[in-house]
């Protein structure tokens, strides 16, 4: 069952001439990987502030958990890390962990299951000085798991990680959403998003060019854009056939998504076999990353 955790509706923030946010919608359900991805300035971490109460938006509204609690309380079940780790360096990452506790007004009984959790047990009494950069990361990670929340933010992840850093933080991310923990990270690194993501919302200056699943953006078997005349006879065949997974409408254009191979010849055949006379029929295959940089690049 789906519940909601966090819904945006036509959100827009300006900083002078610039409108780094542009009436942006979009929804995060339960359970799923979100990854917010864009080119740098497309507005990622002004929303990923403005839905955490430390940038203010300039119009539109967002609400956490359908509004059943003020923003206030709705934050204490969000766990975030959207700034490099500001942990005491001469002070043992357990230590670090119990004051994080002490602040939040939370017991200590949840440290050493999250220091497990993201492989520094072992290095729980270390000075945090002495700690790689994707160790760092992954305190930064414990520490805003603490309280258990309901949803991890994350703001560019794996930054300035090397490979294993970055191999370790994504492996991590996957472990903490199957779990049940829901996931919303912002990123400019497309197969990062590939790699971790279930859910996409693509960003470029501030605007929404892409919300839906990974793996339709990706789309392996390619698509139909289809049309006819009579679109409910069209929509109810493409629905009964078994080699699509998803079909959508959009803009008076039938999306049907393959989940497997089928030939526009095959297809548009057994559509004439059942007197459906199509007027618009196009198979596309586009790699994510064609996808990405057309969406990122072309589109005004
Ligand atoms: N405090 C600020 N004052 C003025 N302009 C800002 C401020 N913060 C962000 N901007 C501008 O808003 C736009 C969106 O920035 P934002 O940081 O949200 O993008 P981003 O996608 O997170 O990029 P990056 O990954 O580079 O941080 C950019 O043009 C940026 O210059």
């Amino acid at each position: 069952m789906n519940s909601t955790i966090l819904t945006i509706n036509n959100l827009n923030k300006n900083y002078g001439s610039v409108h780094a946010v542009n009436n942006l919608s979009f929804s995060i359900e339960k359970g799923n990987i979100y990854g917010i991805l864009g080119p740098n300035g497309s507005g990622k971490s002004t929303t990923l502030g403005i839905v955490l109460n430390v940038v203010n938006k300039t119009s539109g509204d967002f609400q956490w958990f359908n509004g059943s609690l003020s923003t206030h309380e709705a934050l204490k079940k969000v766990g975030a890390i959207i700034e490099r780790p500001n942990f005491y360096p001469y002070m043992s990452a357990y230590n670090n962990l119990k004051l994080v506790c002490k602040i939040k007004g939370i017991g200590y009984d949840k440290i050493t299951e999250k220091l497990e959790l993201v492989g520094l047990l072992e290095r729980k009494d270390s000075k945090f000085r002495t700690f790689s950069l994707g160790m760092k990361q992954r305190l930064a990670i414990a520490s805003a798991l603490l309280n258990d929340p309901e949803i991890l933010i994350l703001d560019e992840p794996t930054n300035g990680l090397d490979p294993q850093g970055i191999h370790q933080i994504r492996e991590l991310i996957i472990q903490i959403a199957s779990q049940g923990t829901t996931i919303l990270l912002a990123s400019h690194l497309l197969d990062e998003v590939e790699k971790v993501c279930t859910h996409a919302v693509i960003l470029r200056h501030g605007r929404k060019l892409y919300e839906g699943r990974v793996d339709q953006l990706i789309a392996s078997h390619g698509y139909f854009e289809l049309n006819a005349s009579n679109k409910n006879e069209l929509l109810a065949s493409l629905k009964s056939h078994t080699a699509f997974s998803t079909i959508e409408e959009k803009d008076g254009i039938i999306t049907a998504f393959l989940n497997e191979d089928l030939s526009a010849e095959e297809l548009n055949k057994s559509f004439l076999n059942k007197g459906i006379v199509l007027s618009h029929l196009v198979k596309r295959k586009e790699s994510l990353e064609k996808q990405f940089l057309q969406l990122t690049n072309n589109i005004k």
